[in-house]
């Protein structure tokens, strides 16, 4: 049911109202029919497909950037960065959608059997808020590469983007009900955790509601693939190229203004070089341009929610109670510009004091907010940066190459960066240990995820007259 009309807001995008179990049940049975179909056409017929929807994206780069500022908050330049990303996702899978092929196994006789790499059927798609058309895109290509059907939930907060790419998908002639989009927020995904017709779960969110998604997936054995929280490490050796690291600093902290699962925001400096680190990290955090996300020189747009930035507010001002030094920002901001007012704005904040049991260090803030703590050997900071129960990504800066290779060695994440962060292109394979998931998004290994091997066997002689001797 449409809830009572409501007087209209001048930033709002538009209404989109849930869809309960009736909207369900429809998505997940025309995207039964639609999977029917594509699984059938060759690879390279899906490819051609992917191939023309990610032309699209790429003609339409800049409005579908625009829009995803407006749904998101996120600067512009960053936007850009992830509408590229997202269609290189479509091109990368559409190559290997016409490369899936399975094995040949010769038996003794002249038997033989073969493998062969089939789709799941219905997938379900559930995003977070932080990069919306990003992950409906890291969701959907694998998934369709392989000749699955998707049916797609956003977040409720960046309920837009999505549907344009459901539109482009169809403009480029997938089937109808191929990719369907969704809207609503927890109810709805219940109702798309729990359906018999789903085949596969890939849910991008909080380590919370992932353990109710494989709790609810559970009960009919569907796949699960989740793509959780964080809480990376991020070290510094003295003898790091400080430059670099302190631009890496940055590019852990304060993208999508500190929305970002991989963030690297326990900052551990070695005791030497701590002093001439925070300096330049305060001075380049000082710096960072927020405001109107639409501009071009803006570096830090605003935070999703009101009560999103109250409660990162809420976690510099406990950090600040637990003894942490706030050096630079922690306070919310407002942008000269009237028709910004009132938006959810906060100043990049560096915590220097910290200390491994406050709860800035332990817990996934989601916001611009770096803690910092020093160490003294390479032993005891690996010991302390694996001492927690997330285990999404991690980083290094040194300039010894056998120690960064030791280091990621014995860092328990998914991902480690050496000598920079957050970068992600689609052939390197992203996602979690411990609590931060399991399954990956991109590379190779993703069709792993979003497929299933059948081995068919071949007797070319008589079958053996076993009971009968
Ligand atoms: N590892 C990754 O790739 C990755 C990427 C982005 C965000 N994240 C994580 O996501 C979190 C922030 O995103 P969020 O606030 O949107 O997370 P969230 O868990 O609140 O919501 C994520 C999605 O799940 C849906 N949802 C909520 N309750 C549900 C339920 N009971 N059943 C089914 N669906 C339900 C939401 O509507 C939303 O679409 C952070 O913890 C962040 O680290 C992880
Ligand atoms: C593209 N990044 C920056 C690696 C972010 C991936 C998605 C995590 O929130």
């Amino acid at each position: 049911c449409p809830p009572p009309p409501r007087p209209p807001c001048p930033l709002d995008l538009c209404d989109m109202f849930p869809c309960g179990k009736e909207e369900v049940d429809q998505a997940i049975q025309s995207a039964h029919t639609a999977y029917l179909k594509w699984s059938k056409m060759a690879g390279m017929e899906r490819a051609r497909v992917m191939l023309e929807a990610a032309r699209i994206i790429r003609e339409r780069r800049d409005n579908i950037a625009k829009l995803e500022v407006i749904n998101n908050g996120k600067s512009i330049t960053e936007a850009r960065v992830d509408i590229d990303v997202s269609w290189q996702t479509l091109e990368y899978y559409a190559g290997i959608a016409g490369t899936l092929a399975g094995e040949h196994i010769q038996l003794p006789g002249g038997s033989f059997a073969y493998t062969r790499r089939e789709a799941l059927g219905v997938c379900v798609g559930i995003g977070a808020w932080n990069y919306p058309f990003q992950i409906a895109c890291w969701k959907s290509a694998p998934a369709l590469a392989c000749g699955n059907a998707m049916v797609f939930k956003p977040s409720p907060f960046t309920a837009v983007t999505a549907v344009i790419l459901a539109e482009i998908y169809k403009e480029a002639g997938v089937p109808d009900g191929l990719f369907n989009v969704v809207q609503g927020g927890a109810e709805t995904g219940t109702l798309l955790c729990n359906h018999p017709g789903v085949a596969k779960v890939s849910f991008t969110g909080s380590v919370p509601t992932g353990k109710k998604i494989m709790e609810m997936s559970a009960k009919t054995v569907k796949q699960v693939t989740l793509e959780l929280g964080g809480k990376s490490p991020l070290i510094i050796f003295k003898d790091c190229e400080l430059e670099n690291a302190v631009r890496g600093a940055l590019m852990a902290n304060f993208l999508t203004q500190g929305e970002v699962c991989c963030n690297g925001t326990r900052v551990y400096v070695q005791r030497e070089i701590m002093p001439v680190f925070l300096e330049e990290v305060v001075k380049r955090t000082k710096a960072i341009r927020i405001g109107d996300p639409l501009l071009e020189n803006t570096r830090m747009g605003a935070l999703i929610t009101r009560q999103h930035l109250d409660k990162v507010l809420g976690f510099v001002s406990q950090a600040k109670k637990e003894g942490a030094m706030v050096l630079c920002g922690g306070e919310a901001f407002t942008p000269i510009e009237p028709k910004l007012k009132g938006g959810y704005y906060m100043s990049p904040c560096v915590l220097d004091n910290c200390t491994d049991d406050m709860t800035c260090v332990k817990e996934e803030i989601f916001g611009p907010v770096m803690s910092v703590m020093p160490f003294d050997t390479e032993e005891e900071v690996l010991k302390r940066a694996n001492n927690t129960t997330f285990g999404l990504a991690s980083g290094v800066f040194t300039r010894d190459i056998s120690r960064a290779h030791r280091v990621a060695e014995n860092l328990q994440a998914g991902t480690c960066f050496i000598n920079n962060y957050n970068i992600s292109p689609v052939e390197v394979p992203f996602g979690g240990y411990k609590q931060s998931g399991f399954g990956r998004e991109n590379g190779q290994v993703t069709i792993e995820y979003y497929s299933q091997l059948k081995t068919v066997v071949v007797e070319m002689g008589d079958v053996d007259d076993y009971f009968n001797c």
